[in-house]
């Protein structure tokens, strides 16, 4: 049976972390990214590891640590206390990632590539999370960078009305025809005229990348 794949908003949410290792930072590190508030709870949490939307609990773990919580992740290297952990998770009705014993928790994290808007993650069932990293950046040498001016540019064709008379409406004929022009190859080189001719000639006369409010990023020096 496969795993049911979500994208949680957790902005200004609060989610806890039980352990400061690895593992546990590499949770944190997932869950400020998305900006969520994290209860990092470890007895041997360092200060340096404490940055903003950190809320820092040096200490075990104890029933009532939860209190609050959308998600919860259990990384103590202790099955004991990742246990404990997820009892009192049950108990409160939130759902539990457990890092050591993902069977007895109640969801995992994939592997994530990120462009801009655009994200790709990739899982395995659990089978091998270091082939869903290798996948992940198997896909990075596919989608370069500037696939986040590519989202930007359908979300703001996809907002954008109205349309000029003859040019196409958005959706995957209109997504394909600019990827057939070779968008993404304009945007690698920072070509915005071809961009816009490419924009015009598929979308109307009045479509640029000023009229849909977007801006190339500086090239790297
Ligand atoms: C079930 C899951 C639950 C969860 O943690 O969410 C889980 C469980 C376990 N991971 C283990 C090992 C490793 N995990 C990684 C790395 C990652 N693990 C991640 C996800 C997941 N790991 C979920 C399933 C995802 C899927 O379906 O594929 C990634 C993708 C996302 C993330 O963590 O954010 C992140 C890549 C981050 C990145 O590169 O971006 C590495 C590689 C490394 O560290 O470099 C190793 C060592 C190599 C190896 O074993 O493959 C062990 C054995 C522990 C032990 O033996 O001690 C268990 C427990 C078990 O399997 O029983
Ligand atoms: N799911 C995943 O992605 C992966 C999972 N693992 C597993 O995850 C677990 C954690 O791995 P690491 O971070 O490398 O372990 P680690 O031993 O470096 O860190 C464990 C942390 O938990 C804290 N801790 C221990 N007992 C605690 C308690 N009762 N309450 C609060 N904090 C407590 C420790 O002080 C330490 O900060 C291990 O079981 C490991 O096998 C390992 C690799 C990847």
């Amino acid at each position: 049976m496969f795993d049911y794949p979500v994208f949680l908003q957790l902005r200004g949410k609060c989610c806890v972390v039980v352990g400061s290792g690895p593992v546990g930072m590499r949770k944190t590190r997932g869950l400020l990214a998305v900006g969520a508030k994290v209860r990092l709870i470890s007895p041997t949490l360092e200060d340096w590891r404490c940055g903003e939307n950190i809320e820092p609990v040096r200490r075990t773990f104890r029933a009532g640590d939860l209190d609050g919580a959308r998600l919860v992740f259990a990384a103590t290297g202790d099955n004991a206390s990742d246990r404990a952990v997820a009892a009192e998770a049950r108990r409160i009705g939130v759902p539990v990632c457990l890092a050591a014993l993902p069977e007895e928790g109640d969801f995992s994290l994939p592997a994530i590539l990120r462009r801009g808007d655009l994200a790709v993650a990739v899982a395995t069932a659990g089978g091998s999370p270091a082939l869903a990293a290798e996948v992940r950046d198997l896909l990075a040498d596919l989608l370069p960078g500037s696939w986040s001016v590519v989202v930007d540019i359908a979300t703001a064709l996809r907002r954008r009305k109205p349309l000029d008379a003859g040019g196409a409406a958005y959706g995957r004929e209109t997504l394909r025809r600019l990827l057939d022009g070779q968008l993404v190859a304009l945007l690698e080189a920072r070509d915005a005229a071809n961009v816009d001719r490419l924009l015009q000639q598929v979308c109307g006369p009045s479509c640029t990348l000023a009229a849909l409010g977007i801006s190339l990023p500086e090239r790297n020096p």
